[in-house]
């Protein structure tokens, strides 16, 4: 009997849905991975923002990674936004010692309307203690930059940049071009030696909402399976067009994507 792959989703609630914990298992659900998930802060969010943060007691959090793991495992795992050191502190640790090897970290940092997701005091607690475990890190630009330090403007220095942070201890670096202009977003995937360019047409719209958080489950979800990173990497930017081209066009700011989009 074939088993179900399993992924696990350490993340922040969007009660809108198109975004954080929500967004993450209706991916997994899509890509035919079972999805777990431990909260690490509740948000009250619409399409038209973020009104309201509260972070759970860091026990809580670590607390529901120990029982999902302890019991049902977890053949990969994303971490999305994790709000204060002492979080991203605790979630090392259970990853560590649970010895997870497939973990996608999404930098989470800011929402597209604005609001911290990730009190500043954090940011070095996510370089030095979070980055190392990762497999693979999907920063997009303003979190590339906020972690280098470096201006990230053009391909070139998107490059230089999955360096700089390849070099902060994660196996592989996919920055997301979606902050560029221009009528074609390119990803590019850098895995210490080469690197690897996704290339899709822009689709205008303003339904954007949870994009990252859908690229990366989707991109765990296929880790999960067991597909071999760049293809992991392919079928996501696949996935992640697809949801944004037939988004549900509903509320009235930034609306979710389609996690019912469909990819060979
Ligand atoms: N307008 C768009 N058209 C097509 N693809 C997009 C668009 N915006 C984002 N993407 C894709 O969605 C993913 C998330 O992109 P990005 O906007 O850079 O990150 P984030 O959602 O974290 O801010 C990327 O894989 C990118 O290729
Ligand atoms: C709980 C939670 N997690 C992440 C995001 C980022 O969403 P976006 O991809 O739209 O910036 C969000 N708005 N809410």
């Amino acid at each position: 009997m074939q088993t179900i792959a399993k992924a696990l989703t350490i993340a922040g609630s969007d009660s809108g849905g198109g975004a954080g914990i929500q967004a993450d298992l209706k991916t997994f659900h899509q890509l035919g991975v079972y999805g777990m998930s431990a909260i690490t802060a509740i948000t009250a969010q619409n399409t038209l923002g973020v009104a309201g943060v509260y972070p759970l007691p860091t026990e809580a959090v670590s607390h529901q990674m120990r029982e999902v793991l302890r019991d049902l495992g977890a053949d990969a795992a994303k971490t999305g936004m994790l709000f204060d050191a002492a979080i991203i502190k605790a979630v090392s640790e259970e990853i560590r010692t649970f010895g997870l090897k497939k973990l996608v970290v999404d930098p989470v940092m800011i929402a597209k309307g604005g609001a911290k997701l990730l009190l500043d005091e954090a940011i070095a607690a996510l370089k030095t203690d979070l980055l190392p475990l990762a497999e693979v890190v999907t920063p997009n630009l303003p979190e590339a930059e906020c972690m280098t330090g470096m201006e990230i403007r053009t391909p070139e220095e998107m490059r230089e940049g999955a360096r700089a942070i390849h070099a902060l201890g994660a196996r592989n670096v996919l920055m997301k071009g979606g902050h560029l202009e221009g009528d074609t977003v390119v990803d590019i995937l850098f895995d210490g030696t080469n690197f690897y360019e996704l290339a899709h047409e822009r689709i205008q719209t303003r339904h954007t909402h949870g994009t990252g958080c859908t690229f990366s489950a989707a991109l765990t979800a296929e880790l999960a399976k067991n597909t071999p990173l760049v293809g992991a990497v392919e079928k996501a930017n696949r996935f992640i067009f697809e949801a944004i081209k037939t988004a549900p066009q509903i509320g009235g700011g930034h609306g979710p994507t389609n996690h019912w989009a469909v990819v060979e």
